[in-house]
């Protein structure tokens, strides 16, 4: 008899395995396309205070009074125009990410995937994680630019977790990835696919990333500047000498400055400036959510269309394709090394 499975002479937790885990984490997403789901959800996106840089006595009352009551109806109807029978596009392709990394990085690591708000959480999954054996987690949040607003709020939630544990797991995190030479590579291989498949020659390639209150930017988030390398550094890659390229920020919320410029002007300015065809991508979303299957591929297209534009495409996120899939694998093994 080895000295593990001796019986103990007193109430002892199971003796871990020493397992190593991979928990991939995005941002989102309500349960169902119904106000009160998307009610539920806003409601805990929009109260973190790293998203809403508004002292909350000011705050709370104006979501609770004003954009919890208005809001969730108008998304909710959105959310229903791309919602599939699997549910949200954002938890469904964040989970095929996760089987898929599973598949590739083997036996040896559990893979496993959470949303920083709703459901899956976080503080579940790290829960079953440890119950599996992992006395080791690679927490990965799925943002190639870091933001304050997106990527901390990711260790927050983990730490906030951990905070509670006697015996915690040891942590590493993903750092971002927006000027990785693999991520580029990827990016780079999967429009171009894109590209080559369309039936017209856009005049212009549109990189739209989520936009965030400038103020954040003055204040040292370095998400924007980590937005305009990403754009820098894919547009090299690309080398399409043919092809304009733009760098515009989406999804403005709220009355505060965000960054500009503005998707949405952007795309009606370009079809009254005269240009007729364009496609959209959007490199800083690891998976297609409402934002760019509603907003872009959709209001976009309408925007651009009705201000004379003639031919749109949005181009797919990296989702689970090969490129997207071989990325994902790389960035996390070197996270991995030591521990696998
Ligand atoms: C990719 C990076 C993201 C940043 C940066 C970001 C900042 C940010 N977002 C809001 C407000 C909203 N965002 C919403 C949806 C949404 N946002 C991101 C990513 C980033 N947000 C994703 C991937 C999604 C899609 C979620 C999905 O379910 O598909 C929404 C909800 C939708 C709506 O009602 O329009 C809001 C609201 C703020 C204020 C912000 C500030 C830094
Ligand atoms: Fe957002
Ligand atoms: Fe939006």
């Amino acid at each position: 008899m080895t000295w593990q499975n001796q019986t103990l002479p007193h109430d002892h937790p199971p003796v871990r395995s020493g397992g190593v885990g991979v928990l991939l984490v995005n941002l989102g997403t309500p349960e169902a396309p119904d106000p009160g789901s998307v009610k539920r959800y806003l409601g805990e996106f929009l109260s973190d205070r790293r998203v809403v840089e508004i002292p909350q006595i000011i705050w709370q009352p104006i979501l609770r009074g004003i954009i919890l009551t208005t809001r969730p109806k108008k998304s909710a109807a959105a959310y229903a125009k791309v919602w599939t029978e699997e549910g949200s596009p954002l938890a469904v392709i964040t989970r095929r990410q996760a089987e898929a990394m599973q598949e590739r990085l083997g036996e040896s690591v559990r893979v496993d995937w959470a949303m920083r708000y709703g459901t899956p959480s976080i503080p579940n999954r790290l829960d079953a994680m440890m119950a599996a054996g992992c006395e080791r987690v690679l927490l990965a949040p799925l943002y190639p630019q870091y933001s304050g607003a997106t990527t901390a709020t990711v260790v927050d939630k983990a730490s906030d977790a951990l905070k509670a544990m006697r015996w915690q797991p040891s942590l590493r995190t993903l750092p971002p990835y927006h000027d990785d030479p693999a991520y580029i590579d990827a990016l780079a291989v999967d429009i171009s696919r894109q590209l080559d498949a369309l039936d017209f020659a856009p005049e212009l390639l549109l990189l739209s990333f989520h936009g965030m209150p400038e103020r954040m930017l003055h204040l040292g988030d370095p998400y924007h500047c980590h937005c305009r390398k990403t754009a820098r550094l894919l547009e090299a890659r690309l080398n399409r000498p043919g092809l304009r390229l733009r760098t515009t920020f989406q999804s403005r919320f709220g009355r505060a400055k965000w960054l500009e410029p503005a998707t949405d002007i952007t795309l009606e300015e370009e079809a009254r400036a005269g240009t007729r065809r364009i496609a959209i991508a959007a490199p800083g979303f690891s998976a297609d959510c409402l934002e760019t299957l509603e907003e872009l591929a959709m209001e976009g297209r309408q925007q651009f269309i009705e201000a004379g534009g003639e031919e749109f495409a949005a181009l797919s996120c990296l989702n689970t394709s090969d490129a997207g899939l071989a990325m994902l694998e790389t960035i996390l093994r070197r996270e991995l090394s030591g521990w696998i």
